[in-house]
């Protein structure tokens, strides 16, 4: 695979089997392929390819993206927020319940940040359509006579009644973080994208540099959450920090575009190559 015509091989020779549910820790100096594995596995690159990828035996290129792309999930190196609400962020297409967002959101680690008060200037115009929806039907119900309120119960247009734990999440959810950016830090980003991730789940996982903005103990906890989230999936995981993947199934060591090694991390560490040499060193070459 090559970025351009002219340009030399960003992958060459790849020849490689990954088992289903496999966890593969992907490590290599800068510039050895990893990214660009990933990139080949999300069709993301068409031009000046040759071979083949096949999933559970079929050639990815022969399923239409609307059908590949769900089975695969990525946290890329650089996640961004969407402009508009948490829930936007984490649900744009609008097919979870708040229940499902504020699962994940416990579970990386967020929902705290995202009650807490200053996420947000939130200033009446930032409002969510939703807020500003059911604020304008509690008024209507406080108002209204008993008549009104069963014409407003038949018309469905009652107020939620929201109970005390459901109320926090709502308003979380709905936050704006619309030039809010600051208020979330590059890792905090990345655990936001970690949460749309766990909520769909998918069966092949690429995590490219997904932790690299965060300290090592919430790369710790990503790593385990992830191993209990994505148990049957296969998950690659691309890392500059050896600890990431030194729990993975097999290690690939990429260098130059090729797979210069392969295997479980005690064979590559008795082999005594390139992987245990980066681990005597930590030199990833940046
Ligand atoms: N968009 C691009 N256009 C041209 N060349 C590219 C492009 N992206 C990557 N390359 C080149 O392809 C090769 C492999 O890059 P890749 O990003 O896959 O490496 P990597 O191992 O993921 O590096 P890093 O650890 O820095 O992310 C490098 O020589 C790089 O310069």
């Amino acid at each position: 695979m090559k970025y351009g015509a002219d340009l030399g091989y960003a992958l060459k020779n790849i020849n490689l089997t990954i088992n289903p549910g496999e966890k593969i820790g992907i490590v290599g100096r800068t510039g050895a392929g990893k990214s660009s594995l990933a990139k080949v596995l999300f069709r993301l690159i068409h031009e000046n390819t040759s071979g083949s990828i096949l999933i559970d035996g079929q050639d990815i290129t022969e399923f239409g993206v609307g059908d590949y792309r769900p089975r695969l999930g990525m946290i890329p190196q650089e996640s961004s927020l969407l402009d508009g609400s948490v829930r936007r962020n984490l649900d744009p297409l609008q097919q979870f319940s708040a229940e499902d967002m504020w699962a994940s959101l416990i579970k990386c680690n967020m929902a705290k940040l995202v009650s807490s008060k200053d996420v947000s200037g939130e200033s009446r115009e930032k409002k969510s359509a939703y807020k500003v929806d059911q604020e304008h039907l509690q008024e209507e119900w406080q108002k209204a006579g008993w008549l009104r309120r069963m014409l407003l119960l038949i018309l469905q247009k009652a107020p939620e009644t929201l109970d005390p734990v459901e109320k926090p999440r709502l308003h979380g959810l709905d936050k704006s973080v619309q030039g809010c950016f600051g208020c979330f830090s590059s890792g905090q980003q990345q655990l936001f994208g970690l949460c749309r991730v766990i909520m769909r789940k998918r069966k092949i996982i690429v995590l490219d540099e997904a932790t690299a903005n965060v300290d090592l103990e919430t790369d710790k906890m990503v790593q385990e959450l992830i191993r209990k989230e994505f148990g049957d999936s296969t998950v690659l995981t691309i890392a500059h920090r050896l600890d990431t993947i030194m729990n993975s199934d097999r290690i690939i060591i990429m260098d130059r575009g090729t797979i210069a090694e392969i295997g479980t991390p005690q064979e590559l560490l008795a082999k005594d190559g390139m992987f245990a040499q980066l681990v005597k060193t930590s030199d990833f070459g940046q």
